[in-house]
């Protein structure tokens, strides 16, 4: 008998496809109030799961007891319990480097629309407004030849790099767990400590995963190290980020503006102040979200499920798991 998977993310046909060759497949295009219950029905007897975002605790894993593979359709991976996970024999997989170019390309979107003050003037125009005599109302900040500083000089941070470097001229610092050699040698990156690093940027980019060590790595310190001309970027997770601390580093003018596609909240709620400000560019969680890169995403997610499903070990395995 085929093994149970549950995928409870919507992914193109080839990959239902692929999965369906090995798999019996449950498919929810989501998951919302209106399936849970019966996605949870479906889980009690389901050796594998796909999908992205869904927290995986000890609660859930007590109504998944045949449970073998748990495989997110992301790089990021702070849904997952992996202690948990691991302590039931259960294998966690991720998504790492297929999606490293494409959000390296919404980073340096939210530079640039950010430093060029790009949401703003598009609004303006398209609200019937021409630049006329009002033109210096609408200068930005140049971004070539800039600072960048990278906090997180992982697969996606170099990927930034590279952009910055070779395509904008910018010089590149970094803040990282570890010297990262490949980034010194190929865009002559130079390490910093995080507070030196606060100091000189004009940009600031947070790239790390979110983990115990980094929540709310950047707060009222950090924002008070910025230049008062700094523009802070964060596509890694809301909560790296002390959100009230940053709303008042904008509004204070302690910093110049932030170009964000993570939030503490997602969705955003509708009362928050960052959605009110000309100096904050806002993007809905989207880093990956290409036709290209979701599938690539969701075809090696799907890879690792069928692989460790057929017993072997899947390719981007995040724990070690004593069968
Ligand atoms: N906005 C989006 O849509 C989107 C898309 C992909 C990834 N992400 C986020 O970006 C994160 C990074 O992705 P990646 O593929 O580059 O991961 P990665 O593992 O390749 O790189 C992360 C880097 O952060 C560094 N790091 C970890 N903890 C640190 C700390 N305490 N201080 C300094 N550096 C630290 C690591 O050493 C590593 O170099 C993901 O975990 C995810 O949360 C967001
Ligand atoms: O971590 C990731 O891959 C992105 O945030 C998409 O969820």
């Amino acid at each position: 008998m085929n093994p149970k998977v549950i995928v409870y993310k919507k992914v193109d046909k080839k990959v239902l496809d692929f999965i369906g060759e090995n798999c019996e497949i449950v498919y929810f295009e989501g998951l919302d109030s209106g399936n849970y219950s019966q996605f949870l029905s479906e889980l009690r007897d389901a050796d594998g799961i796909m999908g992205s975002g869904l927290k995986i605790d000890q609660d859930l894993l007590e109504q998944a007891p045949n449970l073998k593979i748990v495989c997110n359709a992301s790089v990021g991976y702070d849904n997952l319990d992996v202690q948990a996970l691991t302590e039931r024999g259960i294998m966690a997989t991720n998504t790492p480097k297929v999606l490293n170019e494409t959000v390296a390309d919404t980073v340096m979107g939210l530079i640039l629309s950010t430093a060029r003050r790009m949401p703003e003037l598009d609004h303006w125009v398209k609200s019937g407004h021409w630049k006329s005599n009002l033109e210096e109302k609408w200068f930005g900040v140049d971004v070539h030849h800039k600072v960048l500083g990278i906090i997180g000089m992982g697969g996606i941070g170099s990927a930034v790099a590279k952009r910055a470097h070779f395509g904008f001229g910018m010089d590149i610092i970094y803040h990282n767990r570890s010297i990262n050699i490949e980034a010194e040698q190929a865009f002559g990156a130079t390490y910093y400590s995080i507070d030196d690093l606060l100091a000189k940027s004009d940009f600031v980019c947070l790239m790390t995963p979110l983990t115990p060590q980094t929540e709310k790595m950047i707060g009222k310190r950090e924002f008070a190290r910025m230049k008062d001309t700094a523009i802070f970027i964060n596509s890694s997770r809301g909560k790296t980020v002390d959100e009230e601390a940053l709303i008042d580093a904008l509004q204070t003018g302690e910093i110049l503006a932030a170009g964000l596609d993570v939030y503490v909240d997602e969705p955003i709620k509708l009362d928050n102040p960052l959605l009110n400000m000309k100096n904050v560019v806002t993007l809905p969680h989207i880093g990956s979200a290409t036709y290209e890169t979701r599938f690539d995403m969701a075809m090696l997610a799907a890879t690792n499920l069928v692989v460790a499903l057929q017993g072997e070990a899947p390719p981007t395995l995040l724990n070690s798991v004593v069968k």
